[in-house]
């Protein structure tokens, strides 16, 4: 059979294919802005068949239908492998649940069977002359989950950009069950975050740690983005890209001659990346380019292939940071915000990277509900926070008021240099904390 025949022989409605789920069925969304809104729609449409239903998602930038049809979670229960907006404003309801990851692994639940999938429903673009669909911006582990499952459903969507690879990026119509054409829906774009003063203040801070020929990783964020920029209008040279997400700031460094990739050590010239959320800009940048290669996650976020390149200069955002050197970059408290993600891995990874530096960054206070104003370096993480990067493994933190390398610091030092860039309003409370809890030496000072 032609691959064009195998297509026509699975091409279906929405309907038709979204049959395939039974009740007790574990069905795999596809990842960020690839989940498929179609699929979604008709897989709600039968709620009142079906029963304990789990649903899957990386990062769902859109409240799903399944779950605004069913509050009670009578049919679907929800969970996330890290929470987007709309998953954090669900969870607040107790209608989503976060699935604890280190992003790195994500691939082998599946692969070893922790993760049993029924059904993947995924989103593609339109086929090419080869039998193949393009994955478009997420690579990450949809390839493991389509391994695993029992039935493949995919979405042809003709506003996908082709993300070229890496590995992985594409599936042939032979493993795919049910072919169904969407109504083309543009991608989901994030809107522009404004940066303020406090980001700028640390990025000219990270800026001092990049050196020509650095090797960048961006997380998500305003104080990320504004380091982008920060990068674009500098004079640095020769930058490489191996990162987790792929963002619009990367566009305009690479547009603006800083990246070029050529002192990498593997994948050169390459900007190597897992999956892509931004603009129609980034996505219109991401088609076809061959400067950009889109990887699995077990590739990009392994710490001992991040390590393979040399000055990774890992840049990331955290919630708070106690005084032992813990990071918490995913939740205030017991309210879930986001997830580990990738942090830990480049945090990792960084450090086994000839001079590289993992770079944990936030601003020393936040505002609180009633317009207090709170430090977010704390004496201990506030109760029920989650350690993303614990103690051993943190390298760098960086405030508005400067950097606290922590590699090999006793608890009396690291408590002094972590005092040392929170905001002055608090320093004096913290010593105090800190001489509590018995990390404190008379001789420990404030510069
Ligand atoms: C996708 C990538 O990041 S790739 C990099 C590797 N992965 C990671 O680093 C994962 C962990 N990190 C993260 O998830 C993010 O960097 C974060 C959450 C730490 C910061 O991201 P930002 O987009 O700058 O956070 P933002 O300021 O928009 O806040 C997000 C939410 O957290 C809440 N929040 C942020 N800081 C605090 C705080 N100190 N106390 C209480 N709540 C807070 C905000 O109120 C907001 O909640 P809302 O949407 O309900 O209002
Ligand atoms: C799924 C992971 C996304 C992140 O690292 O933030």
């Amino acid at each position: 059979m032609s691959y064009l025949a195998e297509y026509k022989s699975k091409l279906v409605s929405a309907n038709e294919a979204l049959k395939a789920v039974k009740s007790g069925d574990t069905v795999n969304y596809g990842e960020f802005v690839m989940a498929s809104h179609f699929l979604d729609w008709a897989l709600a449409q039968r709620k009142d068949e079906l029963n304990d239903v789990k649903i899957i998602t990386t990062t769902c930038p859109f409240i799903p239908k399944t779950v605004e049809v069913d509050p009670e979670q009578e049919h679907f229960i929800y969970n996330d492998w890290h929470f987007s907006g709309a998953s954090r404003k669900l969870h607040d309801k107790g209608l989503c649940f976060y699935i604890p990851l280190t992003y790195h692994e994500a691939p082998s639940f599946y692969e070893r069977g922790y993760v049993p999938v029924d059904v993947a429903l995924i989103k593609l673009t339109p086929m090419d002359k080869q039998g193949f669909f393009n994955h478009g911006t997420s690579n990450s582990m949809t390839p493991a989950f389509c391994d695993s499952a029992k039935i493949v459903i995919a979405e042809v969507n003709e506003s996908i950009p082709k993300c070229l690879g890496g590995n992985r990026e594409s599936i042939h119509v032979s493993e795919i069950d049910y072919i169904v054409e969407g109504d083309n829906k543009p991608l989901i774009q994030l809107p522009d975050l404004p940066i303020t003063d406090v980001d700028n203040q640390v990025a000219e801070l990270v800026m001092e740690e990049l050196e020509d020929g650095a090797c960048i990783q961006l997380g998500i964020g305003a104080m990320p983005n504004a380091i982008g920029s920060m990068i674009a209008k500098s004079d640095l040279k020769d930058l490489g890209v191996h990162t987790e997400m792929l963002v619009d700031s990367y566009v305009d460094m690479y547009e603006a001659g800083r990246i070029t990739g050529r002192r990498k050590q593997i994948d050169k010239c390459k900007m190597v990346y897992t999956f892509a959320m931004g603009s129609n800009k980034l996505y219109e940048f991401l088609d076809e380019n061959p400067v950009c290669a889109i990887f699995p996650v077990n590739y990009t976020n392994n710490p001992f292939v991040i390590g393979q390149n040399d000055k990774v200069t890992a840049i990331n955002n955290a919630i708070e940071v106690d005084l032992y050197g813990q990071a918490c970059s995913e939740s205030s408290g017991v309210r879930h915000i986001s997830g580990t993600g990738g942090q830990l891995d480049f945090i990792f990874g960084s450090y086994k990277s000839q001079a590289g530096k993992g770079l944990v960054c936030l601003s020393s206070t936040t505002t609180g509900k009633n317009g207090e104003t709170i430090s977010r370096i704390k004496p201990t993480l506030t109760p029920g926070g989650i350690v993303t990067d614990p103690r051993s493994i943190n390298f760098y933190v960086i405030t508005e008021y400067g950097k606290a390398m922590l590699k090999g610091k006793s608890t009396w030092q690291r408590a002094e240099a972590l005092i040392n860039i929170a905001h002055p309003q608090f320093r004096d409370e913290l010593i105090k904390e800190a001489q509590k809890m018995k990390i404190w030496r008379k001789s420990n000072k404030l510069v």
